[in-house]
């Protein structure tokens, strides 16, 4: 099966048709104060109606709260949501069985227990993310974790490797992992928050190699 891509954190429209012009399959706006990568939730709204019908749109909070979350769902108008704090099933289940809009939960795998853990989510969201532990910011920090965490675990959900990923390692992550959907930020940029659509082009083609 082809691999799928998310490219997350996009801010430009430039940034975004060559992420899907190289193939990517999901893009993300990250609308979260502290991040590099941070959006408005207008400007989210314009790179999503640029991206139309031809990949999927995801909208990244951490830890918003309803209004937010509302106000981004109405604005934005996202295929996707993903929630990147420590948002419970439960919270994230209301929001997804209310609105109707496909819900991704990112964890940090910090060891077996944690991947244990995520079974509470399972009914409560349409994919599990697996990223690095949180660090200053909850993701978007270029770490990768110790995927052979992942080795032999029995997916009862959709889900994704996201955590340090770049043109040079995603190859091997699926190789590794066996990862149906690959995403990344911060391995695509020149610097925090400045995407390189070389590095994006990169990306997306050893992924689609691998
Ligand atoms: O990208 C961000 O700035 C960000 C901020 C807050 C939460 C998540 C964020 N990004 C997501 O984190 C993972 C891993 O990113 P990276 O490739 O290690 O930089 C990915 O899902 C990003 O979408």
């Amino acid at each position: 099966m082809t691999v799928q891509i998310k490219i997350c954190g996009l801010s430009t429209p430039e940034a975004l048709e060559a992420a899907i012009e190289a193939g990517a399959t999901h893009v993300g706006f990250v609308h979260f104060e502290k991040s590099p990568r941070h959006v408005s939730l207008e400007q989210a709204a314009e790179l999503r109606y640029i991206a139309g019908a031809r990949v999927k749109t995801v909208l990244l909070t951490a830890n918003a709260d309803v209004p937010t979350v509302s106000k981004g769902i109405e604005q934005v108008r996202p295929d996707i949501l993903q929630f990147h704090g420590s948002e419970t099933p439960e919270w994230i289940g209301l929001i997804r069985e209310k609105i109707g809009i496909e819900c991704w939960k990112a964890l940090g795998l910090k060891d077996a227990g944690t991947l244990e853990r995520c079974a509470k989510f399972h009914g409560k969201v349409d994919r599990l993310l697996f990223d690095a532990p949180a660090k200053e910011l909850p993701g978007g920090n270029g770490e990768t974790f110790r995927w052979e965490l992942l080795e032999g675990h029995d997916h009862q959900v959709d889900w994704g490797l996201a955590g340090g990923l770049t043109p040079a390692n995603v190859a091997d992550a699926i190789r590794a992992t066996g990862a149906p959907l690959v995403d990344t930020s911060s391995g695509v940029e020149s610097a925090p928050g400045v995407k390189d659509v070389d590095l994006i082009r990169a990306f997306c083609k050893a992924a689609l190699s691998a």
